[in-house]
């Protein structure tokens, strides 16, 4: 900018002179200002013979240019506190126009509660010192804006106690400070409540800093205290290995020379921090066993990142550590569960197939033999029943016991369930002969040592054990085959009258791949629906049929028509009896809904058998029912024929389902009467409603005395029960008429018609014998 100033001559009026005086004084002053302030580049000075023009240059344009242009506010104030000088950039930090801050007061600028500070500096006597304050300055709308104000004092000779000021904006640095203090706190707070354990270690391992969950972990309340008095290094040895894979993982594993510390830590080799700071290691999630300063146990994952300096230097480490002491026992109570026997706490049958594949593949690696010991307690069923499963089940546990001190360490005792255990035997000799003789004499040990008297509460019981042994080779068997062997050797021992061992061996082997075939082939059948009934007509004494009764037949693709007697055996033993019992049901009833359709059949009882397992199912009364409702049934015309056997099985629960049964309108027929013991009272206490005189007495009932004197006993007997017989396998005449003359009043057998077919039901041809 420039201007021109003229500067007049005097008047000689004094009282204007003195006026023009005062007003050309402060002319000049507002000339030097202006000068020093730049806002002059040129001053013409008049003389008598005209004026002359002085240009402003030099060092002092230099300072003006450097003031006007520098980043940091400038003002210069009088002493008494106003502003004769602004520069641009005080203006724009201002929001103020330079030119309505020339002459207003610093004071207005600044924030009422900083305006002591300065006003207190402003009232030291000149010299003032030089000052720096921070003091928030107000713009132009009333902001506040935080600024570094530097004051220093002009020399005396440009203005006496006026001072010069430079303002620094910190408007960004505060809000860069303020942004950076909150990351710090949002850091600190998740760092403060991380459910993990962090620490940070020096370079010569102190700690630095441990989270509320690494002093919980480590159960110390301040683990700073320990930071102060180690004295330790990296290098320096903090006790020794406690322990299973036990040590300190942290800073205080590597900083204590406290007692407790040393308790805790492990050989330094296995401290995450110590091998992060030592060698630069970043080590991940290594599972720790610790033992804490509250003197608790537990489980850590542990994991330490070394951190470098700029230049790459190893300053120190973070710790992470991790409790993982609930979830490892959860973990190991899921395996405890899913692995062993809840009640003997032995290997349950998973673990065994398991450790059963171990020492299959060892075997095959060494050649040597093992041993499977099935073991089955002989009777248990009779203790459980009378004496209760509390009962039951002490002696299972205490037999587990037993069975683990006949073996070594290294064998596997485990419970397959109920009374079943297997003992698996490794490590035997690699000759056969000798192999077999070495589990033959464990076997014996076994058997001798659960032979000893048991303890029940009050009650001493004696039990035995029948044991199925198979030997463990090198041949091809799965550990499924391998199992089955020795079960099927246990069979074995209880057919030889119980109490005793008995090896698996070929033969049995012939017999064992011929049952698996067709246990196979049994079950392909069911699913390929190869199954037929036949029916044997049941008669009265004039020839009559009043029934039948229901026999399966499997239409086997190669062998053709096979009868049950080789097939339902195996189908109760492998549980398909479940589903051929099922089968055999419901075509019964759609056999007997066929006949109602014939006016003349309406009348005829179908009777079925049913076996033991199958009628220990505990649905077997709501499957009945569900087959009545399908097919439409009226439930009295189905008998359902249960050997003596079956009925003394399990007594009260016989009672119970007889009883459902008959409330649905069945029939029970006792099938086989006369081979068992049954008791005669107890036989009053079931809802039966015909006794069927086995084939076997009727077979030589008019030859042999013993067996015609039975058969008469059981028809003398049968009325005062309230029973009706039939008599089965009734071939002859001869036997017909024995029996009549006994008075049976019902007949099957071949005298009246083979099995066959349901259209093969032919009612002439039985009234040729009546
Ligand atoms: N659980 C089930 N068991 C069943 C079923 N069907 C049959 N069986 C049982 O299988 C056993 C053998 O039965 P099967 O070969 O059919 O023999 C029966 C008759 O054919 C035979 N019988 C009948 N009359 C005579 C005769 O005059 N002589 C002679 N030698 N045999 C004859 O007797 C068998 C009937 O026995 P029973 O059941 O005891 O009345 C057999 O035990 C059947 O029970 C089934 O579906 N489920």
């Amino acid at each position: 900018m420039t201007s021109k100033q003229r500067v007049n001559g005097l008047s000689t009026d004094p009282a204007s002179e003195l006026q023009t005086l005062r007003k050309r004084l402060a002319e000049a002053d507002a000339v030097l200002d202006a000068i020093r302030t730049g806002g002059i580049d040129a001053l013409f000075v008049a003389g008598d013979r005209g004026g002359q023009v002085l240009e402003l240059q030099g060092a002092e344009h230099d300072y003006r240019l450097l003031v006007e242009e520098m980043g940091e506010g400038a003002m210069t104030v009088t002493a008494n506190g106003h502003l004769y000088f602004a520069n641009r950039r005080l203006a724009a930090i201002l929001g103020v126009p330079r030119d309505a801050l020339t002459g207003s007061t610093l004071a207005e600028h600044i924030a009422p509660a900083d305006r002591q500070a300065y006003q207190d500096w402003l009232q030291t006597g000149s010299p003032r010192p030089q000052r720096r304050m921070e003091l928030d300055l107000l713009s132009a709308g009333g902001a506040k804006v935080p600024c570094h104000l530097s004051f220093t004092e002009l020399p005396p000779a440009q203005k006496h106690g006026a001072f010069s000021v430079i303002v620094t904006d910190l408007s960004a640095h505060k809000s860069a400070e303020e942004a950076v203090r909150q990351s710090e706190h949002r850091l600190k707070t998740i760092v403060e409540n991380l459910p993990i354990g962090v620490w940070f270690l020096d370079q010569q391992g102190q700690i630095t800093y441990g989270n509320p969950t690494a002093a919980q972990i480590w159960g110390g309340k301040d683990f700073s205290r320990y930071s102060d008095r180690t004295g330790g290094s990296t290098g320096g040895s903090t006790g020794g290995d406690t322990g299973r894979n036990t040590g300190g993982s942290t800073g205080c594993g590597i900083a204590g020379s406290e007692p407790t510390l040393r308790e805790l830590a492990v050989a330094p080799q296995q401290q995450a921090a110590v091998r992060a700071i030592r060698h630069g290691e970043m080590i991940l999630n290594e599972e720790l066993d610790i033992l804490s300063l509250d003197g608790s146990r537990k489980t850590i994952l542990s994991s330490a990142v070394p951190i470098h300096d700029r230049e790459g230097e190893i300053v120190g480490a973070v710790v992470l550590n991790q409790d993982i002491t609930d979830r490892k026992a959860a973990e190991e109570q899921i395996e405890q569960l899913a692995f062993f026997d809840a009640l003997t706490q032995l290997p349950n049958r998973r673990l065994l197939i398991d450790r059963l594949g171990q020492v299959l593949a060892a075997i095959r690696r060494s050649a040597q033999h093992g041993a499977i010991l099935f073991i089955d307690l002989d009777h248990f069923k009779d203790l459980n029943d009378s004496l209760g499963h509390d009962v039951g089940d002490q002696l299972l546990i205490q037999v587990a016991k037993r069975l683990s001190t006949c073996v070594r360490s290294r064998d596997t005792v485990a419970r397959l369930g109920g009374d079943e255990f297997v003992v698996v035997l490794d490590g035997l000799s690699p000759e056969a002969n000798r192999a077999a003789g070495q589990a033959r004499s464990i076997a014996a040990k076994v058997q001798r040592t659960l032979a000893q008297p048991y303890e029940l509460g009050t009650y001493i019981h004696h039990s035995t054990p029948s044991i199925g042994a198979a030997l463990i080779d090198a041949t091809e068997a799965s550990v499924d085959e391998l199992l089955k062997r020795a079960d099927l050797a246990m069979y074995q021992a209880k057919e030889a009258g119980r109490n005793t061992l008995r090896f698996f061996d070929p033969e049995m082997q012939t017999a064992f791949d011929l049952r698996t075939r067709m246990e196979a082939q049994l079950r392909e059948g069911l699913r390929a629906g190869q199954f037929v009934l036949h029916y044997q007509p049941q008669v009265d004494d004039a020839g009559q049929m009043i029934g039948a009764e229901a026999l399966v037949r499997w239409a086997h693709p190669e062998r053709g028509l096979l009868s049950p007697a080789t097939f339902i055996h195996l189908a109760e033993e492998s549980g398909l009896i479940l589903q051929l019992g099922e089968w055999v049901l419901q075509a019964a009833c759609a056999q007997l809904a066929a006949w109602s359709q014939h006016g003349s059949c309406d009348e005829r009882t179908l009777a079925i058998n049913i076996s033991a397992r199958q009628f220990r199912e505990p649905h077997f009364v709501g499957m009945v029912r569900t087959a009545l409702n399908r097919y439409g049934i009226r439930p009295h015309r189905l008998k359902l024929e249960l050997t003596e056997s079956l009925l003394l099985e399990d007594v009260e629960d016989t009672i119970h389902k007889m009883a459902a049964l008959r409330e649905l309108g069945l029939r029970f027929a006792l099938d086989d009467f006369g081979t068992g013991y049954s008791s005669l009272s107890y036989l009053k206490r079931l809802p039966l409603d015909e006794l069927k005189i086995d084939r076997s007495f009727v077979d030589e009932v008019t030859t042999d005395a013993n067996d015609a004197a039975i058969v008469r006993a059981v028809l003398a007997l049968a009325p005062q029960l309230g029973l009706p017989v039939i008599a089965e396998g009734v071939e002859t005449d001869a036997q017909r008429r024995f029996l009549i003359s006994n008075g049976c009043h019902g007949f099957q057998g071949y005298l009246f018609g083979r099995p066959g077919p349901a259209d093969a039901l032919n009612g002439d041809a039985l009234n040729e014998h009546a």
